[in-house]
């Protein structure tokens, strides 16, 4: 497909038309970013995330000096523009882009808006800030400068308090791209090899048997190997999943909220004489994507699309060993998804915990006596961790844990992993077992 060569204006006014979807319409970036950059060229589709994203980092602070600039908010129907005074700041307090051009192209924007007759506020506005030299003016709210929602602040001050600095350092960060190499493929050695000959530099790290950090980002799909599915991206802290469920030949398996698949395929790139590796996911769209990414890989699983909070789809054989990927507030992952601040609210998170008990509580009867539940979130908050396994280890009797690895003196169950930690995703394992008492019932 060819690209066109876009006005600057017109690249301000999908920014705003972005971050306007994620922070009034609740829409993810995910969603949003790619049906507005369809016809644009790699560096602009660059450049509008790079300005969403940094704004998205920033949205208390940028919202704070728009209070200050405008009499009143703009009506609903407007909106946008505000969206758009919000990407105009942001170019000119954090990014490169020349003040000029932040300014007349900001302003020029107004006009893909179906907005003309807001191009002299538009105007006023970043001029005003320019001139009253804004940017240096700092409130002294901790959250407005953590670029978070207060309640996520608080939440994070409180349960970290002596390292929030490093976490709200590590949620600014740009997150390294981590591979996984396809065991059933390639050696680790091997894609080394083949990197090394197209000159794509990498680092390997040594708590992580199949990975590779990149050093750059970029199209991972030109990279050597990646049609014939030598390789895969998965986060260091996901790559431990696989590691610490640790399926041995001859098991049964349930990867429960599997799609789309990125643990299913490492479970089977370890262990790919496994008698059975149901793969169970609420979501029929996404239970699509773990089938491609499992085709490309040259892995098979059983699919299965259900509500893990039901038994209803279970046919009553008990699992070896089941890894529960539950869902949770994504707060480990905030540095690669900026939305996440402000798509997930204060009240997001007892329903979560909620769900997460319920499906813990239904896959506990599926488990053999003597089998391993491994528990995972991508999250920071100790309801969505610790607690919520402390909880359950109180009211099953059958349940214990066990430290994740060997030596680990644990005070309490479970490795909660900080964003940034040895390069990783913020993330929560916990290794339960069940004890080996046979109950007659469910033989
Ligand atoms: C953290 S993502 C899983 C990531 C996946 N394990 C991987 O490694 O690629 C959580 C998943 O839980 C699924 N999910 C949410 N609620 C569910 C439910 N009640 N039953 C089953 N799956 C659910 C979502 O559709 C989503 O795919």
């Amino acid at each position: 497909m060819s690209h066109q060569n876009l006005p600057p204006s017109r690249l301000r006014a999908d920014a705003a038309r972005a971050l306007f979807a994620i922070l009034e319409q609740g829409r993810s970036a995910r969603d949003v970013l790619p049906n507005l950059q369809k016809p644009y060229a790699d560096k602009d589709k660059a450049w509008i995330q790079e300005m969403v994203y940094g704004a998205l980092r920033q949205v208390p602070l940028l919202q704070h000096w728009l209070r200050q600039l405008l009499d009143k908010p703009l009506k609903q129907k407007a909106k946008v523009v505000e969206h758009l005074i919000l990407i105009g700041l942001y170019q000119l307090a954090f990014s490169r882009v020349s003040t000029h051009a932040a300014v007349s192209e900001t302003v020029n924007a107004t006009k893909h808006l179906q907005a003309p007759g807001l191009k002299g506020l538009v105007n006023a506005v970043l001029r005003t800030f320019i001139r009253t030299e804004m940017a240096s003016q700092l409130p002294q709210d901790a959250h407005i400068l953590a670029g978070l929602p207060k309640w996520l602040y608080k939440t994070l001050d409180t349960a970290y308090p002596e390292q929030l600095d490093a976490i709200l350092a590590a949620m600014t960060q740009r997150a390294p791209v981590w591979l996984r190499v396809n065991r059933q493929r390639c050696s680790l050695d091997n894609l080394c090899k083949a990197f090394d000959k197209h000159k794509v530099d990498y680092q390997t790290s040594a708590q992580h048997p199949d990975a590779l950090i990149l050093s750059r980002s970029g199209d991972v799909t030109q990279l050597p190997g990646f049609e014939d599915g030598w390789f895969s991206v998965q986060d260091g802290a996901a790559q431990l999943a696989a590691q610490y469920l640790a399926p041995a030949p001859g098991e049964r398996i349930l990867d429960c909220c599997a799609a789309p698949g990125g643990k299913t395929g490492h479970i089977l790139e370890r262990q790919p004489q496994l008698a059975a590796c149901i793969a169970l996911d609420v979501d029929g769209a996404r239970i699509a994507r773990i089938e491609e990414n499992l085709s490309r890989l040259g892995h098979q699983a059983t699919m299965v699309c259900a509500d893990a909070t039901q038994s209803t789809w279970w046919d009553g054989v008990l699992f070896d060993r089941i890894l529960l990927d539950a869902p949770c507030s994504a707060t480990g992952v905030i540095r690669r998804h900026p939305d996440i601040r402000w798509l997930r609210k204060a009240s997001d998170i007892e329903q979560l915990v909620t769900l997460q008990a319920k499906i813990l509580d239904t896959l506990w009867p599926m488990l053999k006596p003597g089998g391993t539940l491994l528990y995972a979130t991508c999250s920071l908050l100790p309801q969505e961790n610790s607690q919520q396994i402390l909880s359950f280890l109180s009211r099953t009797a059958d349940a214990e844990w066990q430290p994740l690895s060997d030596g680990e003196a644990a005070q309490q169950p479970g490795r909660q992993i900080l964003p940034a930690e040895q390069q990783m995703d913020g993330f929560y394992y916990a290794r339960l077992l069940k004890s080996p008492t046979i109950d007659n019932k469910t033989r």
